[in-house]
């Protein structure tokens, strides 16, 4: 059973991608979507044999394809020697018990692509738990083509009865799974908490974006590091957070997992704390593959995700373009003027990083204030207040008061202010 849901055999198989277009999806989207297919499917250790797209209204509700293009793949697979199909589209479980009777092929789409891609990649332990999690709901909706898998290898017809009861241990069994690994999930989740802490004096900056846009390397870039990096998507599935010096401030840099587009709803779930790092930023670096043909569309997946994912919009947001040695100055001068706040570098050649790190720092300093304020030693609930809030460069007692120079994020003094003039202090007075 457990076999089953690794995916895992797909090494080296030959694969069709299968797509449609229509007044939804015009045809060269649907074809950046089947070169993203592809792309995934190498990265899964699959080969692309060929791709297919189908104009259509709507997918068929029993196949998703029509009935000629099915006996068109159908021949194809025998023809051709094809392993595998591919949709770029999740499937129904009608559509793919149908699809699989009449092709004979096995089948997987875009989430199950992604979601064994993850399985593969996932090195720690919280990564490797939140990809089973997502593994698993994913499944369990699809537990009846599992079964007609396993039942056609065992002869098939007549074992529905059995089948019925043995989906339904399957999917006893799934689910008691689905708990424990919540539960380790939520135990792992407080000890990364208890590892934040402590931290949050330095101001956070967090790399996000589109798998592939160069987010790692960016990372290596500026923190003199080795983070993994590679021309495969989600090379990265874990958050690492490293130190280092942005004008004199010191910064906590952190490096997340990728987006891409569809990527599946429990995966996303499963993962929002790995993105806790992102949701306690100050400032979140946008990073865009500049070499791409669609921009906008991959900063608005990126964006969708991001409120997916309840991120809140409270972090200022500084996009990055990368790879600029790989575009002509012309198309660079066009998106200059497309995008006229965003950086644009080469993370690679280091090109434009001194740029960057300016413009971190005025964000930094956009957010943050340097105070020298006389408190009443009574309010020691604002004193207090500082202690938590904000970064105290000098403080000296001056008779009943006391003298603190600070440097503080303007929405806390604000808090500060409101909480000073709220603290009776009439005794202070007397
Ligand atoms: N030409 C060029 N290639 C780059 C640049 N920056 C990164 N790359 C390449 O782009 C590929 C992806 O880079 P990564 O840093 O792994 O990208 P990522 O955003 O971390 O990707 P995931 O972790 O998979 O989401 C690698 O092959 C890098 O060598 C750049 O400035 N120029
Ligand atoms: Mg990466």
């Amino acid at each position: 059973m457990f076999e089953e849901i690794q995916n895992s055999d797909i090494v080296q198989e030959r694969a069709l991608l299968v797509g449609i277009y229509g007044p939804e999806t015009p045809r060269v989207q649907a074809e950046e979507y089947l070169d993203e297919l592809e792309m995934l499917t190498r990265t899964a250790g699959g080969i692309t044999v060929d791709k297919v797209l189908q104009n259509r209204m709507h997918p068929d509700p029993s196949t998703y394809i029509g009935s000629g293009k099915l006996r068109e793949l159908k021949r194809r697979v025998s023809d051709e020697g094809i392993d595998t199909l591919i949709f770029d589209d999740d499937l129904t479980p009608t559509q793919i018990r149908n699809i699989e009777k009449a092709t004979k092929a096995k089948l997987l789409d875009r989430s199950g692509l992604i979601l064994d891609i993850f399985a593969s990649r996932a090195q720690t332990s919280a990564a490797k738990t939140q990809v089973e999690l997502a593994q698993l709901q994913y499944l369990l909706p699809r537990l009846t083509r599992f079964w007609t898998h396993l039942s056609r290898q065992q002869g098939g017809i007549g074992t529905r009865g059995p089948g019925e009861t043995q989906i339904e241990t399957d999917r006893r069994l799934i689910d008691k799974r689905i708990s424990n690994l919540k539960d380790k999930l939520e135990k792992l989740d407080r000890q990364r908490q208890t590892q934040r802490k402590g931290r949050s004096d330095n101001v956070r900056v967090s790399l996000v974006g589109y798998t592939n846009a160069g987010k790692s390397t960016l990372m290596n870039a500026l923190t003199d590091t080795e983070v993994l990096a590679e021309d495969r998507l989600f090379a990265t599935l874990d958050s690492t957070v490293r130190r280092c010096e942005i004008a004199n401030y010191d910064v906590l840099l952190s490096d997340t997992v990728g987006f891409i587009r569809k990527l599946p709803h429990d995966l996303i779930e499963s993962f929002k704390s790995t993105l806790d790092e992102v949701r306690e930023a100050d400032i979140l670096l946008h990073v865009v593959d500049a070499s791409s043909l669609m921009i906008q569309d991959y900063i608005d997946v990126v964006n969708e995700t991001l409120d997916d994912m309840n991120i809140t919009d409270e972090q200022k947001v500084q996009l990055v373009f990368n790879k600029i040695d790989t575009i002509d100055p012309q198309r660079i001068r066009e998106l200059k003027q497309q995008y006229p706040d965003a950086v644009f570098i080469s993370a690679e050649r280091g090109i434009g990083l001194l740029k960057l790190e300016e413009k971190i720092q005025n964000l930094i300093e956009e957010d943050f204030v340097t105070k020298t304020m006389s408190i009443p030693v009574a309010k020691y609930e604002g004193v207090a207040f500082l202690h938590r809030e904000a970064n105290i460069l000098k403080k000296e007692y001056v008779g009943s008061d006391v003298e603190v120079t600070f440097s503080i994020a303007k929405s806390d003094l604000m808090r500060l202010k409101s909480l000073l003039e709220n603290i009776d202090t009439a005794e202070s007075v007397a």
